[in-house]
């Protein structure tokens, strides 16, 4: 994404970690695209930083970071960064966004921001945008400077009023990387299993519910609004795979971020996805045995537990 705001013309510094330091310094950055858009950026025009330092000189530093590594973020940024630039947080889930505001106080404004498709890392300094959609941010001006300033690119930003009902509406689709990391296949070969889906279905139907008692409204993200998904979902895979799947343009190489950190036995962001809905539950006082289960699940997965077929996901989780 930074790869894509730095081909529109602007000036990126990246900061991350040394394995990413000697791909792109070799190679640079080669950005693509499911429509087969491709640009790319020679190594030496790329600023690429393992330490903090860098983030003095940034007007808006975009986190990108897992959920369990945000404080950490949060306070390398407070102790490094510009007072009064923005920390725009591009990550999953609901409760970064506080944890940012908790760390930071107010010599940064902390920015919800929602990335709605899939990145994959395919080695030697490729990165390639699996999944179609737009970056979206709250509305600020600061944010339509920055929107106009990238332009119409795969890394294009939109801007919303209302961020925090489209954080809910991307932690329902979210609640797919759960799905797709326990069956260990790509998305696609994951969506078009429909006992795969049904147990998304049923996560997401269980969300819903939980939403609506603590009147919290989901927004649309996508094409298709909240109400309708969990329907979507779990239609049969001839409507899905031949009608919904196709329009929803995933590439063959796109996974979930989730099933990128069982793969490389890191924790995954489980707790602040499925989990937010078991805590929601657990303070209205109601039941979700549909997500504390997948969270138990993943737990074990964490743990080195195998890939489950479609039947004995479902059968597991939704007993029948
Ligand atoms: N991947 C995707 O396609 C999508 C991801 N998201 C969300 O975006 C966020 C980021 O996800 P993703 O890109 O997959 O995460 P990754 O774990 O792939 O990338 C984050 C990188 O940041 C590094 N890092 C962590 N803390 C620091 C720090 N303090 N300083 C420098 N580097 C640091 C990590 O290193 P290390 O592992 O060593 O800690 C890792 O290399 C998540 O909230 C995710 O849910 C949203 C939509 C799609
Ligand atoms: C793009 C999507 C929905 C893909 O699962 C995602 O948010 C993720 O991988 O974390």
């Amino acid at each position: 994404m930074g790869g894509c705001w730095q081909a529109a013309g602007l000036p990126v510094t990246f900061i991350g970690r040394p394995s990413f330091a000697s791909d792109i310094g070799g190679y640079g950055l080669t950005l693509s695209d499911y429509s087969g858009w491709e640009a790319s950026i020679s190594p030496v025009n790329v600023d690429y930083r393992c330490g903090p330092e860098g983030l003095a000189g940034a007007d808006i530093i975009a986190l990108c970071v897992k959920s369990g590594a945000t404080a950490d973020a949060a306070k390398q940024i407070a102790q490094h960064g510009r007072e009064g630039s923005i920390v725009l947080s591009l990550q999953n889930g609901i409760s970064n966004v506080d944890v940012l505001e908790h760390e930071l106080g107010s010599r940064f404004r902390v920015v919800r921001g929602m990335v709605p498709y899939n990145v994959a890392y395919l080695g030697e300094g490729r990165f390639h945008k699996g999944v179609a959609g737009e970056i979206y941010s709250e509305d600020a001006a600061e944010m339509r400077e920055l929107a106009k300033g990238i332009g119409p690119s795969p890394g294009a930003l939109k801007l919303s009023s209302d961020m925090l009902s489209l954080a809910w509406g991307k932690l329902l689709i979210n609640l797919n990387n759960a799905v797709s990391a326990l069956s260990g296949r790509t998305l696609l070969e994951e969506l078009r299993e429909r006992d795969y889906r049904r147990v998304f279905a049923a996560s997401m139907s269980e969300g819903l519910r939980l939403l609506e008692k603590a009147r919290i409204k989901p927004a649309k993200v996508g094409a298709v609004g909240p109400r309708l998904l969990p329907w979507v979902i779990g239609a049969p895979d001839w409507l899905f795979n031949n009608v919904f799947l196709k329009k929803w343009k995933i590439d063959a190489k796109a996974r979930s971020s989730m099933s990128d950190d069982l793969a490389s036995g890191r924790r995954t962001e489980i707790d602040y996805i499925n989990g937010e809905l078991v805590r929601l539950a657990d303070r209205l006082g109601a039941s979700a045995p549909v997500n504390r289960k997948i969270v138990q699940l993943i737990r074990k997965a964490e743990s080195g537990a195998p890939p489950l077929p479609p039947a004995q996901l479902r059968r597991e989780i939704l007993g029948r």
